[in-house]
């Protein structure tokens, strides 16, 4: 079947990605919400879109075709009922209640064209605008009701990390319900994407947004065909675990373990993919801090279709040995074993590479301690400018999601 998926690795060679481009979302942060949104600090919009360009350049001179979220937006509105539908449906997941409120937005954003109105929609409606487009009317009812709260529709300022919202595993999607309100927003873009894309619209769903529990792609790593680990994490509970593993094991046909990773539930390591990712057949970075707490537990199916789920005790070396089938596992501990560099970096996402390749990886120049210990053991590295995009605390990985990829070979 073709889906215009097909992802069965973290390093076969990378052929088509999804990026998106750091927009006006980001000058709509203010230093009062920015926790609520997820940042810890306000880029610079120029210089974000600058080394954004020089990520996406880098991807393009390996052979990678690079596709944007919101052309992926724009050609899944096939129609006029699509665009009805989409602005809707936004509006309500904006929470806009208010009639005469929504009315006007429906009005502002109805006068938009397409590309306006998804870049729009991923930038949030200041109420400054709302009241020089919709006249006095609304400005009245405004100030009379919501005094000191500048936005009509909150900014999606972490769409650039497109990892997140929805991953590929297999020939099929995860679309995910997110942890945050700020972050579940962004699905609905996905959800449009896999229902009306002329490209996308057959890939299978793993789970999706409607569930109750969270997943975010962060968490989730395609190790192999046949294996996939996901991250119990601040972001992934376990449940969703469960139904995730329960659907890829019983209809994928490829998919026979899930390897789920318990790791501690903080802000910095948010996701499993800030604190390990692949980067060759045989070698994974690691942040040195998790190696004595991480568990991991391996589900399967059983002959009666029945989930068995069993706890592993060693060493997460001998762990992945095992269920990958490999003779020898390396593990690049992020900021070269120092406690200091190790921190520093992991913080600006030193342990979140991109593999373009087996052996061959996407890494932030500011994590110079990790670079080098990734080169000196063999692995390629491209490295791109880091200050403004790393403020959003992700990394090449995070802002990544992979299309299609070659398969690995031995
Ligand atoms: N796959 C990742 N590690 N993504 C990082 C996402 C960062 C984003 N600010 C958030 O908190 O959601």
């Amino acid at each position: 079947m073709h889906t215009g998926i097909h992802n069965t690795s973290e390093i076969g060679r990378l052929q088509k990605v999804m990026l998106h481009r750091p927009g006006a979302e980001l000058e709509n942060l203010m230093p009062e919400y920015l926790e609520r949104l997820l940042f810890d600090d306000i880029p610079y919009l120029k210089e974000a879109q600058r080394e954004h360009d020089a990520f996406a350049d880098c991807l393009r001179s390996q052979g990678v075709e690079v596709v944007y979220l919101t052309d992926l937006v724009l050609q899944s509105i096939t129609d006029d009922a699509v665009r009805q539908e989409l602005m809707f449906q936004f509006l309500t997941e904006a929470n806009i209640q208010e009639p005469r409120l929504r009315e006007s937005l429906e009005r502002y954003l109805g006068d938009m064209d397409d590309r306006q109105l998804v870049e729009t929609m991923m930038a949030g409606v200041r109420k400054s605008s709302l009241n020089s487009a919709g006249g006095a009317k609304l400005g009245d009812y405004l100030s009379a009701v919501e005094t000191d709260y500048p936005f009509a529709i909150d900014p999606l300022p972490n769409l650039y990390f497109t990892r997140d919202p929805f991953a590929t595993i297999g020939i099929g999607v995860s679309l995910h319900k997110m942890h945050t309100t700020t972050r579940n927003r962004e699905t609905l873009f996905g959800k449009f994407i896999f229902e009306h894309h002329p490209t996308y619209r057959n890939a299978p769903k793993w789970y999706d947004r409607g569930e109750r529990s969270s997943l975010e792609g962060g968490d989730i790593l395609v190790l192999s065909p046949q294996v996939l680990a996901v991250g119990i994490s601040q972001r992934t509970q376990e449940d969703s675990i469960d139904q995730l593993a329960e659907t890829i094991l019983a209809k994928s046909k490829t998919f026979k373990k899930v390897l789920a990773f318990n790791i501690p539930k903080t802000r910095s390591f948010m996701h499993l993919d800030t604190v390990f990712t692949m980067v060759d057949r045989d070698k994974f970075t690691v942040h040195p801090n998790i190696l004595s707490s991480i568990t991991v537990f391996v589900m399967e199916l059983g002959k009666d279709g029945a989930m068995t789920i069993t706890q592993e005790d060693g060493r997460l070396e001998d762990i992945l040995k095992e269920h990958l089938e490999l003779d020898n596992v390396t593990l690049i501990p992020c900021g070269q074993g120092s406690e200091i560099d190790a921190a520093r970096e992991q913080w600006s996402d030193g342990s979140n590479t991109l593999a373009i390749a087996p052996g061959e990886v996407v890494v932030y120049s500011r994590n110079h301690v990790t670079n080098r210990s990734l080169e000196d053991a063999g692995v390629k590295i491209h490295v791109i400018p880091s200050a403004e995009l790393s403020r959003g605390r992700g990394g090449p990985r995070c802002m990544s999601m992979p299309l299609v990829r070659e398969d690995v070979t031995n």
